[in-house]
């Protein structure tokens, strides 16, 4: 298992650019089982979640390449399999998203209940009602959903669930409803800007989608879908990992191939905050701060809410901001994992039902943490890149789930910061009880860990 070691108080700088989004990819990936042509994804991220995918789309009888420029290549070339084993699934939420193409275009599929971030309940049922309003006879038995149906046919189906919308729901109805016979209807569809790429993806193959980025969908069903050529939409939950981490640190950070108009709430919180987000030129913005930052209340909703997956980020921002902040999770309101990790660094942070109220400390203190989820790993990357002294973040592999080397980028804008292997040997001296720090350990200025660029490093490139 792998680590990353950190040093903090490194102003980051420079220039990075934003990789295509891992919510838009996965479901866009699985949707290609629903075409009868091959298509092109440019711009899909090199992620875990993303090798996964491949793999159980490989078993569902497709063929699936990564060419040389990077771009993915799927086209099914059996159309047979129905079956997702709990194996594959276990590991990742938006597998999920091959029931509603494998019901449309092969009449049956086996699926076991995805797994995905720990980050409090995550059900399935909307899905599942959605399905069956266009004709699937569904069940669950052992784990698995078993859902049949001959062509389905368009319906009138409300997505709404007691925490919103549902957005891998949205996206397998809509891929259903695309070779549904007649018209469907979603309202309280999810807005988010993934689905609406989805949506383009589809409709670029043929189908006929309406109202995309709206809460109100018109599907009109078509015979067939063929392939098509696609660009992944930017990721902005990266962009904005990036920025708070060039927030957190004083830093000055360009970035490229970033959609400002999908981070609206981000950006205002973060100027509300006291970041200074200059836009510099098409998808390319400056984050820079310049004085105090101020703390701040923050609720995570639904597009175009601030996203919950950019909470925990928020929460290392502001437990290093002075002040006190509330952050409040409408979507998941469980989704504190980072907390008690944020804690171990000198964080003052209680939760309250769905609220976390944060004391900001000021500065943190670099410790041995434990990421338990994707954006959680990302939260204590950004803390620890802020806190003075060393942190050892372990169990990154949730954090390569989502994030394509985020080490490197990080890197790249001069953080101090290693992948190593997590064993005793590598653990950082300085958090060693036994071991006294020297002023040069914590100072150095070409610190780099000393078993870095061993295997962890060959493993990560
Ligand atoms: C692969 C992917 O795109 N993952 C994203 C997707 O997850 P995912 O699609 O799983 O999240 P949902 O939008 O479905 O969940 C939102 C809320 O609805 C509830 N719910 C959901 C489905 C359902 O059938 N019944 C129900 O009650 C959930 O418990 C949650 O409280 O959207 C989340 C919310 O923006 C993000 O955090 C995830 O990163
Ligand atoms: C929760 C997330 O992912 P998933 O839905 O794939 O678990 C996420 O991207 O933050």
């Amino acid at each position: 298992m792998d680590m990353f070691v950190i040093r903090g108080g490194t102003p980051l700088a420079g220039t990075v650019t934003i990789n295509g989004a891992k919510n838009a990819a996965l479901p866009i990936m699985a949707a290609a089982l629903a075409s009868s042509g091959p298509s092109v994804l440019q711009d899909v991220p090199d992620l875990v979640d993303v090798r996964t995918l491949c793999k159980l789309l490989s078993e569902l009888g497709m063929n699936v390449n990564r060419d040389a420029s990077g771009d993915l290549r799927l086209e099914v070339v059996d159309d047979r399999p129905h079956a997702a084993d709990y194996e594959l699934v276990r590991t990742m939420r938006a597998s999920v998203c091959v029931l509603g193409p494998l019901l449309a275009r092969r009449g049956r599929a086996c699926i076991s209940l995805p797994g995905g971030c720990n980050i409090g309940d995550r059900p399935i049922d909307l899905h599942l009602k959605g399905l069956a309003a266009l004709g699937a006879d569904i069940r669950v038995e052992r784990g698995y959903v078993i859902a049949e149906a001959g062509r389905l046919r368009g319906a009138r189906i409300y997505l709404g669930g007691p925490f919103g919308s549902t957005v891998t729901g949205t996206c397998n109805i809509m891929v259903a409803a695309a070779l549904a016979r007649g018209k469907t209807t979603i309202e309280s569809a999810a807005c988010e800007p993934e689905v609406v790429d989805l949506g383009n993806y589809l409709n670029n193959m043929g189908a006929r989608i309406s109202g995309l980025g709206t809460p109100f969908l018109e599907i009109d069903g078509v015979e067939e879908l063929t392939g098509t050529t696609h660009r992944i939409v930017p990721d902005r939950i990266e962009a904005a990992t990036l920025m708070i981490a060039a927030a957190v640190t004083n830093g000055d950070v360009e970035l490229k191939n970033v959609r400002s108009q999908h981070l609206t709430a981000v950006l205002e919180k973060l100027s509300e905050i006291g970041v200074k987000i200059a836009n510099v030129g098409e998808n390319r913005l400056r984050i820079t701060t310049s004085g105090e930052l101020r703390a701040a209340d923050c609720i995570a909703l639904p597009y175009p809410g601030i996203p919950t997956d950019v909470q925990a980020q928020l929460m290392s921002l502001l437990a290093c901001t002075p002040g006190i902040s509330v952050i409040t999770d409408k979507v998941f309101p469980d989704r504190f994992m980072h907390a008690a990790e944020l804690a171990r660094m000198g964080a003052m942070i209680r939760r309250e039902g769905p609220s976390a109220i944060i004391n900001g400390a000021g500065q943190l203190s670099g410790a041995a943490v434990m990421a338990s989820d994707l954006r959680a790993s990302a939260a204590l990357v950004i803390a620890g890149l802020s806190a003075q002294g060393d942190s050892a973040i372990r169990r990154i592999y949730h954090l390569d789930r989502g994030y394509e080397r985020l080490e490197r980028k990080l890197r790249q804008l001069g953080a101090h910061i290693e992948r190593v292997e997590d064993r005793a040997d590598t653990f950082p001296h300085s958090l060693r009880l036994d071991q006294p720090q020297t002023a040069a350990e914590l100072t150095g200025p070409h610190w780099s860990h000393p078993i870095a660029n061993t295997t962890s490093q060959k493993r990560s490139a």
